[in-house]
Parts: structure tokens; sequence; C-alpha cells
């Protein structure tokens, strides 16, 4: 293959005399992908004898020959070659079709191309002609990039690149988290079973999560239930169950909430908050919706902070 390559430029530079043996170089051996080749190389340099003597044409065009020959015959080998890339192949990759298609009117730029190429192709080393049997071997599998960059050549190149680029568009991985999102994932898991049925209740008019929202920026005074900052023993706590007249508290993460205003509100339902009521509702909650942001949500009903129990006066204890 790689003679070949070299054959080709020789040829080029004494065919671009203006000779016709295109026919004799276009030999080289795969014959269906040369007529493809050939048409669009005869667009490109001259438009005279159309299908027949494009293979005569693409040789002698010697630009358009070693690449064309490259790529039908050495296709594979060149494509384990590396990117390095000269321009030669600027004019093929763009012929090739996947750029020229999508992108550029074929006619005018190709001709600006090839011409180019041959110019380059004279004394262009090897490489250029990798790069040209890379490009359209790459529309497929690689990466066009490298081979528009170094032959610089006209926008057509250009848009060929950025069209390949903008192609492949990014896959765009999971869509970001919400809660919502969240609870739909965890659900499939099946470790959170329960919450992923979603048991939400009812709610009554006027507390739906946004109501509550409301109420506790207008009334977070009151939320609490507490004129002061609270100090709470694990008993004090075990104590507001919400029954007997009792407020329901409830701590997370060392602070104590009264979540009696919240009952009505919880979208779980009553019943399900209660469960955390005088006790440490981490478990609970973190097992129910760990996406909750239970800080924000019962700040206004904070109470307090968990003490141990020797802490505070033995009025607390009395409190039971
Ligand atoms: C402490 C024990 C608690 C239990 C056992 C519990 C249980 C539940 C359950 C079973 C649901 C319905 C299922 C679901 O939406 O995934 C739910 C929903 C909900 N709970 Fe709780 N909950 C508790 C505490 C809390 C607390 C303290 C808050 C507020 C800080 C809260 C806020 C919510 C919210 C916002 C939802 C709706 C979640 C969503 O739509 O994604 N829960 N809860």
């Amino acid at each position: 293959s790689l003679p070949r390559w070299l054959r080709p430029a020789k040829r080029r530079s004494a065919e671009h005399g203006g000779d016709g043996r295109p026919r004799e170089t276009n030999d080289n051996g795969s014959k269906g992908d040369d007529t493809a080749i050939s048409k669009v190389k005869i667009d490109v340099e001259e438009p005279p004898e159309t299908e027949k003597t494009p293979k005569a044409t693409v040789k002698e065009g010697g630009h358009a020959v070693p690449t064309f020959s490259l790529n039908e015959d050495g296709a594979k080998e060149h494509e384990m070659m590396p990117p390095s890339s000269k321009p030669v192949a600027p004019s093929f990759p763009a012929a090739n079709s996947a750029q020229h298609a999508s992108n550029m009117p074929p006619p005018s730029q190709p001709a600006s191309e090839t011409t180019r190429p041959a110019s380059n192709g004279l004394m262009p080393p090897p490489s250029k002609p990798f790069p040209n049997s890379i490009k359209p071997v790459s529309n497929g599998l690689m990466l066009p990039p490298a081979p528009p960059r170094t032959l610089g050549p006209p926008s057509s190149s250009a848009a060929g690149l950025r069209v390949p680029s903008s192609g492949p568009l990014p896959n765009r991985g999971p869509p970001q988290n919400s809660q919502q999102r969240a609870t739909g994932g965890l659900s499939p898991n099946g470790l959170v079973a329960t919450p992923n049925k979603r048991n939400k209740v009812l709610l009554s008019p006027g507390h739906s999560p946004m109501d509550w929202a409301a109420l506790t920026r207008s009334n977070s005074a009151t939320l609490s239930g507490v004129s002061t900052f609270q100090r709470v023993t694990p008993s004090k706590l075990k104590s507001m169950t919400g029954r007997k007249g009792k407020p329901a508290w409830s701590s997370w993460q060392g602070k104590v909430y009264n979540i009696t205003p919240y009952l009505d509100f919880h979208p779980g339902g009553r019943d399900e908050l209660m469960k955390g009521a005088g006790r440490d509702g981490t478990n609970l909650f973190m097992e129910a919706h760990p996406w909750v942001n239970w800080e924000n949500m019962l700040g206004a009903c904070l109470v307090g902070v968990l003490v141990p129990e020797d802490y505070g006066s033995s009025e607390l204890e009395d409190m039971d």
C-alpha cells in the first residue's frame, strides 16, 4: 500500500500537467469503491468525462488517487494509522460524503481542495495520504478533527469537522436529581419499598406543601410551641408523644422539633409522622425519604436540643 502512495504522488505531478492517464492508475483494484470515489473527484476536479473517465482522472489527479487507492485497498491499514496529519486528505474526506453531504455543496469547494492537495501532493511525505485515507474511514469510525486543521483548508473542511462534532451530541446522563426522581430511583431499587409506593395521603384543603411553607414563614414564632429554646433530655422527649394533650416532639440529629403543627401537612399522613413522636425520628425519616430536608421544613418548629439525661434539673424528670 505504501508504495502506492508514493506512486500516486509522482503521477499526480505528471498528471497535473493535464493528461488523462487515470484509467491505468485506477486499476488499483476495488472497482466498486473506485466508482464511488471517482464520482466525487470528478465533480471536484474535472467535470469532463463522467463515470468511466473518473477513475483515470482520479489517479492522475494525483491527490485523489493516492488517497483513494489507500482507502479502498489499504483502508484497514490506514485506519490503524495515527491521526498525524496533513491535509491532503481534506479534499478527500470532504468528498467522502459524510462531511460534504451534510454540510457543503461539493462542487466549488472540492475543486479548490483538490488543487491544494495537488500542490501539497507533489512533494508531501507519506503522511498526507494517510490522513486522507483515514478521514474517509474516520468519517465512519474516527473523529475527523485532525485532518482539517492541518490542511487549513477551505471552509468546507472546517464545516465538516464542526458537523461531526455536533453530531455526536453528548450523551446526557440521567436527568438531574430532584426529590421526586430520587424517590423513583429508590423505589426500583427495592431498598425502600414502602416509600417507593408513595403512600401519600390526601391532604385536607389548605394543607399542601405550599400551605405549610406559607405557614412557616408567617407563624414561625408560634410553631415550636415553646417560648424559649429548650434543653431536652431523653426522658422529656419521650414524654412528648402528642397524646394526652401534649405536643408531639421528635428529634433529628440532636435537635428537637415540635411535629404537631406539621401532622396535617405531612404528605405521608399523620400516622406515619407520629411514629417518630417522643423519640428520635432519624431512622424512620431516613427510611421513608432521605431526600426530604427536615431542617428546612421544620425549622420553624425547632424546640431545642437534646441533652444528657442528667444535664437538666429534676423538673424535667418530674414532667413525666
Ligand atoms: C419521622 C417519621 C416519618 C415517617 C415514618 C414518614 C413517612 C412518610 C411516608 C410514608 C411518606 C409517603 C411516601 C413518600 O412520599 O415517599 C412521607 C412523605 C413525606 N414526608 Fe414523611 N415521614 C416522617 C417524617 C417526616 C418529617 C419530619 C418531615 C418533614 C420534615 C416529612 C416530610 C415528608 C415529605 C415532604 C413527604 C413527601 C415526600 C415526597 O413527595 O417526595 N416526613 N413520609
